[in-house]
């Protein structure tokens, strides 16, 4: 599956009447799923005309959202008939949930919880639904366009990514007492799982979802390993990407300030939302 852009406009077109027409450009009406630490930040600029040709339509959240909330809230089926874009900022369980049915009505759908993706029936389902299309946030992390091309060269023999965390964003409820007493207890880095991006997203699904995000990139989940890292001094969350093969050697490291309403999320995400939005509402120079 791969992230590709369509055009929001028609092609400049000439008439029998007159000289060639400029191209109207189609604003794209977009529900927003999550109003969360990415959500509300998307969700104002959109509001505020900050992504020309994208409109905020309406917000789809399963908590009642209260009046510093820009557009409507309405439910998932009815965002579906006001919007012709689903921004899902909420969480992979959503993905799971409402993906398909998004794509089936005609709906485009942009996802941050690329972690979702590492469900391998989820990822073929996707991948063959439609008219709707998908597309995917680099969100945390930077690198992936390059990675995608080099696809073109051949595989890459070897994909590392390390993420390094606060502690207490990588709590899960699956983790013994053991485990949660070195985390809350860490004086210094603790490595706290070692898998590949198959299987580390699902065990820590609010904050890996970089994993996935890469594998996508290099189209290949088992290829890419990941580290996660839990670093009681990280009070900037790290993403290290270390790539090889017989073509070249590729090394992207991020790091970014949290959320700090969520600290498992990072400040810059709704930005790169909004960049994958006004690449999608047709922006031109925009860097693909
Ligand atoms: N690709 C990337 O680099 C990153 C991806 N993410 C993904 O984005 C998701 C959202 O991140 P944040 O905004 O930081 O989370 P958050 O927890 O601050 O906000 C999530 C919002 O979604 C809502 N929500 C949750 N489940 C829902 C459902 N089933 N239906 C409707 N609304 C629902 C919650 O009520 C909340 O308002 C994360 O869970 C993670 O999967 C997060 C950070 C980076
Ligand atoms: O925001 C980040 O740094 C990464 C993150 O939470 C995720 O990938 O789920």
């Amino acid at each position: 599956m791969t992230a590709t852009t369509r055009p929001a406009a028609p092609a400049a077109s000439r008439t029998c009447a007159g000289p060639p027409q400029a191209p109207s450009r189609t604003t794209r009406t977009v529900g927003l799923v999550g109003w969360g630490a990415i959500g509300r930040v998307v969700g104002r600029a959109l509001a505020e005309g900050a992504v020309p040709g994208a409109a905020l339509a309406c917000v789809v959240d399963n908590r009642v959202l209260g009046s510093d909330c820009p557009a409507p809230q309405l439910g998932f089926e009815d965002a579906l008939q006001r919007c012709d874009l689903i921004v899902e900022a909420a969480g992979q369980a959503v993905v799971r949930e409402w993906g398909e049915r998004v794509l089936r009505s005609g709906t485009d759908l942009l996802i941050a919880s690329t972690g979702a993706l590492t469900d391998a029936g989820l990822f073929v389902r996707l991948r063959d639904a439609g008219p709707g299309r998908v597309y995917f946030t680099g969100g945390a992390v930077g690198g992936l366009d390059l990675l995608q091309a080099v696809r073109g060269l051949g595989p890459l023999d070897e994909v590392r990514l390390t993420t390094t965390k606060l502690p207490s964003t990588l709590e899960q409820p699956w983790m013994d007492e053991r485990l949660l007493a070195r985390l809350r207890t860490a004086e210094a880095p603790v490595e706290v799982m070692t898998g590949t991006a198959r299987d580390v997203p699902a065990k820590f699904p609010r904050s890996t979802n970089v994993a996935a995000s890469v594998a996508l990139a290099v189209g290949d989940l088992d290829r890419v390993t990941v580290r996660v890292v839990a670093d009681p001094a990280a009070t900037r969350t790290r993403h290290l990407i270390e790539a090889s093969g017989s073509h070249g050697a590729y090394r992207f490291e991020v790091e970014h300030r949290p959320d700090p309403a969520n600290p498992a999320t990072s400040q810059v995400v709704p930005h790169a939302v909004l960049r994958s939005l006004a690449a999608l509402a047709g922006r031109t120079g925009q860097i693909l």
